[in-house]
């Protein structure tokens, strides 16, 4: 029972000869709302945006991970108020089970920590690049899906893991072209809303969901959360003393606020000396404001933006150490980020820093002139490929000129030409299409052939 979403009406491939003639009806060819198709040329895109990933959480010595896309409902019904749980792509199985489309990977890293009750050597430095899905009603015609690098390392109850992962995160900015004038890190700690708040009695149970409204201050006026804050017992006075403090953006603004002994202060003071030491410092900007809108962070955050401020946040993360207690488990220090792949996409467009790709990656296009030598082009493409190329082996018959529009459409290097008289002498013509030069190759001495390309 194929599920018939509304907006998708299902060509009728049943045996409809017993049923009255059925109006032909057309499929809406579009991928589900929110959701995008990868064709090849956006998938090489894609591909190449990972293998940048994939090759910074290598030079860190970070452990690739997965887990399933569809998750427990269970594992996001905090109560917060956070947007991501808010917009959960949920629904219930035919097993009636409450289940959802992952909206991010932490949960499910928690869970399979958990699974392993400590039986996992730390500290854990884990990677991975999940398909992360939330369900917004289409008015702002956002995406409901994207890819997020998740780079988390726990086990380290220090600064220094939260460091490691500012300097991977530039790292990759660097990798791909980006500079501290295109990009900037913001690094704050919710330490520092968490002495304010102390320091005005609000007891430590509200301090979560305060930091996620006081998050939303990022994109909505305060009058708009205002009802919000005082539901949670934050009256007028004290919003105003915490949105004093927020506009803060210097340490030692912050420390005249909070007192040199403050553990909110030598916290960012720490953060910013390691970052030194990486020498990124030029990409770190300290600012009170930034809480990131996740509850379950509790000291260090931190978030990428352009700076030309025409973007939304290209990246987040922090520290999060009590999440897994809230899981059942046992009390594990963990930071980390996500890392999104639209807005970085374009910003590298914006910045003229997106690569060209081959439109292939095929050296080689195979063919034989007539159906008699047709096998003898298999063993002509067998041989190169065994040899190492990647061949494109023509499998039908084609006259030679739609070959070489073919062979140059694609980008390939080669063209293989498998002809009577050539193989009547064991070999093959072989055209260099960039060079516009041809050879004749002996079949048997191929491999020896790529080996001097
Ligand atoms: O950044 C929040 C988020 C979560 C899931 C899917 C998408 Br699109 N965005």
């Amino acid at each position: 029972n194929a599920v018939q979403d509304k907006d998708v009406l299902a060509k009728t491939s049943a045996d409809t000869s017993s049923q009255p003639k059925q109006p032909k009806v057309k499929m809406d060819t579009n991928p589900p709302k929110g959701t995008r198709d990868f064709y090849p040329e956006e998938m090489r895109l894609r591909t190449w945006l990972f293998d940048q990933w994939r090759s910074v959480a290598a030079g860190y010595g970070f452990s690739e991970y997965d887990a399933p896309v569809l998750e427990s409902e269970a594992l996001y019904t905090r109560k917060a108020g956070e947007e991501v749980t808010q917009q959960l792509y949920n629904f219930v199985d035919k097993g009636d089970r409450a289940v959802a489309l992952r909206p991010e990977m932490t949960p499910s890293l928690a869970r399979m920590v958990m699974a392993k009750k400590g039986g996992l050597p730390l500290p854990l430095k884990w990677f991975s690049i999940p398909q992360c899905w939330r369900y917004e009603r289409m008015t702002r015609g956002r995406r409901r899906e994207h890819f997020q690098w998740n780079m988390d390392v726990w086990g380290v109850a220090g600064e220094e893991a939260d460091a490691e992962l500012l300097s991977a995160m530039v790292t990759f900015f660097k990798k791909v072209g980006l500079t501290s004038e295109d990009v900037g890190i913001k690094v704050n700690s919710r330490m520092v809303i968490g002495e304010i708040l102390t320091e005005l009695g609000i007891p430590e149970e509200k301090f979560a969901a305060t930091c996620v409204l006081v998050d939303k201050l990022e994109k909505v006026p305060l009058d708009a959360i205002q009802g919000d804050l005082e539901e949670l017992g934050l009256d007028r006075s004290v919003v105003e003393r915490l949105t004093g403090v927020l506009t803060v953006n210097s340490v030692e603004a912050i420390q005249e606020i909070l007192g040199e002994e403050s553990p909110a202060v030598q916290q960012i003071k720490k953060l910013i000396s390691l970052c030194e030491g990486y020498g990124i410092e030029d990409w770190i900007i300290f600012d009170a404001s930034v809480v990131r809108g996740l509850a379950y962070y509790t000291g260090v955050v931190f978030e990428a933006f352009d700076r030309k401020g025409v973007l939304r946040a290209i990246a987040g993360g922090g520290r999060y150490d009590k999440l897994l207690e809230t899981f059942g488990g046992d009390p594990t220090p963990a930071a980390g980020f996500g890392f999104g792949d639209a807005v970085i996409v374009e910003l590298l467009k914006d910045r003229d820093l997106l690569p060209s790709f081959e439109a292939s990656g095929v050296d080689t296009v195979v063919f034989a002139m007539n159906e008699d030598l047709y096998k003898a082009s298999l063993d002509v493409a067998s041989k190169l490929r065994a040899a190492g190329q990647k061949v494109d082996l023509i499998l039908e018959p084609k006259k030679t000129k739609w070959v070489m529009k073919h062979a140059n459409r694609i980008g390939a290097k080669y063209c293989a030409i498998i002809g009577s008289q050539e193989f009547e002498n064991g070999e093959v013509a072989i055209k260099n299409l960039e060079a516009s030069e041809q050879e004749s190759v002996k079949i048997a001495e191929l491999e020896e052939w790529v080996s001097k390309q």
